[in-house]
């Protein structure tokens, strides 16, 4: 018997049901209209997709372990959304360098732009003239041709760090004070002394969103969007009543201090900074053009110091670390400074060059302690094919820093705190490779980057100058090394330790009343 002509409600049920399933399969089986194959990586499962593959904790390993399985090039799913992980130079270069018009975007996210209200300050986060006028300025503040300029500041927090220390300040609050305070400094021409002024509470609060919310998966709201509509008075909306915390602080943050500023150089009352340049250029008869540049300005302020005082705060720990578990490196340095410099006195940030194992620590530091070990994500803008893959519009591509500067190929003993690979015959080698990758990739390369070195010079050399970093010890004076252990979100930074900074010599100590005299 023939069999029966099946009823239009069935050849539409049939229809949907196979769509429906080509759909999932295709969800499941990585295959794409293209025809071309997405890049390697783990299988997952239907809907999910890879969400069991992503590491939650400490993802840089996890990716670099993965990727030692699927390639330097991988591609996963998270409920259909595409992510594709590089981890070698290789990869690197072909797709944020060379193709960088592509990729170049940054991902939206819903907790950061929305919920937070971040996106008030990160118009930069799109890739578009707004974002050009934007990386105008940071270039045009922090090309390293310019920061000669900052240097007399650079001086004086530096020294105020080393007071604090000779006063038995808390490390990681004085290295954070001198930090942001040379930023507020720099950007807004206003001296604190104290990350509790709050001139910099409010970055700091706002940096501890930005790093909870900048680790991937940790809000469901950046998968499954329509959650942002819950109240939040509804049980399990927990992340409403902690984004509007933070929401005001955005908002104070991105306002308060250059309002503040505007408000005194009207005056003719505000000290020369970042801040008044900008203001200086506003086109004061062209009011619209007027409103774009004064937001361009306050994003230009409040992401800079946004983006400059954790990180480089989080580097600085590394190194005070790196001193407790690699003595012999401190040694080695301050034999080059005792030598180069003279005992007790403080090199001077336009002696660097004469300073070959002083640089290359700061490179090392970079290297071994990954502050952004994924760096910041990038966002595909258009489809594309690449060394025979379809890798699709709406892409979020992390470049695992991580896992390229601690490739054993490139690196020997990559765990390792090593200095002396950086040098050959007592000078810097040319032909070392630069640990740069934790600065970001492409035209989203950190553009503090020079600054963030310079700073990290100048706490280097100064404290190794006057100081011996020592371990704490305990009761019968056995010194208590701390086991290498890094906390890490989305940033990376060793656990809480303890160190004590001993005055190396006479000269050390005359050297710090001398600057105790001076300093205001
Ligand atoms: C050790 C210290 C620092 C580290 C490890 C670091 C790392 C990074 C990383 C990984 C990115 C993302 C790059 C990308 O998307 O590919 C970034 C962006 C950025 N950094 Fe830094 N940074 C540091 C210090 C600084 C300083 C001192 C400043 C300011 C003076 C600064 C300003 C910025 C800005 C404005 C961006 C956004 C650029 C854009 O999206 O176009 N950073 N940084």
């Amino acid at each position: 018997m023939a069999p029966e002509v099946p009823s239009a409600s069935l050849i539409a049920g049939t229809a949907f049901t196979a769509l429906a399933l080509r759909i999932l399969y295709r969800w499941w089986d990585g295959s794409n209209s293209s025809g071309l194959p997405y890049p390697p990586g783990p299988k997952g499962y239907p809907l999910i997709n890879n969400v069991l593959d992503v590491p939650l904790e400490r993802p840089w390993e996890g990716y670099e372990k993965l990727s030692r399985q699927y390639g330097d090039i991988m591609f996963l799913k998270i409920f259909g959304r595409p992510m594709l992980i590089l981890s070698s130079e290789r990869r690197v270069k072909d797709l944020f360098e060379k193709q960088a018009t592509i990729y170049s975007g940054k991902p939206y996210s819903v907790m950061l732009n929305d919920l937070l209200q971040f996106k008030h300050f990160f118009a930069i986060l799109d890739y578009g003239a707004s974002w050009r006028k934007h990386r105008k300025a940071f270039h045009q503040h922090f090309d390293s041709n310019v920061l000669p300029k900052y240097h007399p500041k650079l001086k004086k927090y530096t020294e105020r760090f080393l007071v604090a220390l000779s006063e038995g300040e808390d490390l990681s609050e004085a290295s954070r004070n001198a930090i942001a305070g040379l930023g507020i400094a720099i950007l807004y021409g206003v001296d604190v002394k104290s990350v509790h002024d709050p001139f910099i509470s409010d970055a700091l609060l706002i940096g501890d969103a930005f790093k909870a919310a900048g680790v991937p998966g940790k809000f469901l709201v950046e998968t499954l969007p329509f959650l942002r509509y819950v109240p939040s008075w509804v049980q399990g909306a927990g992340f409403q009543r902690w984004a509007a915390y933070y929401r005001e602080a955005s908002l104070r943050l991105l306002n308060n201090p250059f309002q503040f500023v505007w408000n005194r150089h009207k005056a003719a009352e505000a000290k020369e900074c970042i801040a008044t340049a900008l203001i200086d250029q506003f086109p004061e008869n062209d009011p619209d053009q007027l409103h774009e540049d004064s937001i361009v300005a306050r994003n230009v302020c409040a992401m800079t110091h946004l983006a400059a005082v954790d990180t480089t705060h989080a580097s600085s720990q590394g190194f005070f670390f790196a001193m407790l578990l690699y003595p012999e490196v401190q040694k080695a340095a301050q034999e080059e400074l005792d030598r180069v410099i003279g005992p007790g006195v403080i090199p001077d940030i336009n002696q660097s060059s004469e300073l070959p194992y002083i640089n290359a620590i700061v490179k090392e530091l970079l290297r071994w302690l990954t502050v952004m070990p994924l760096a910041l994500p990038h966002l595909v803008k258009e489809d594309h094919v690449y060394d025979g893959y379809f890798i699709p519009k709406g892409t979020i591509v992390f470049g695992n820093a991580w896992a390229m500067m601690h490739d054993p190929e490139v690196y020997e003993d990559p765990m390792v705190f090593k200095p002396e690979r950086y040098l050959k015959d007592g000078k810097l080698n040319p032909d070392a490779p630069e640990p740069l990758a934790g600065f970001g990739f492409g035209r989203r390369i950190c553009p503090g980057r020079y600054l963030a070195i310079e700073i990290l010079f100048s706490l280097v050399a100064s404290t190794l100058t006057l100081y011996n970093i020592l371990p704490p010890k305990d009761g019968l004076g056995n010194p208590i090394v701390p086991e290498p252990r890094f906390a890490g979100g989305a940033m990376m930074k060793p656990e809480p330790f303890n160190a004590i900074f001993e005055p190396r010599s006479a000269q050390a100590l005359a050297t710090l009343e001398d600057i105790k005299r001076h300093i205001s």
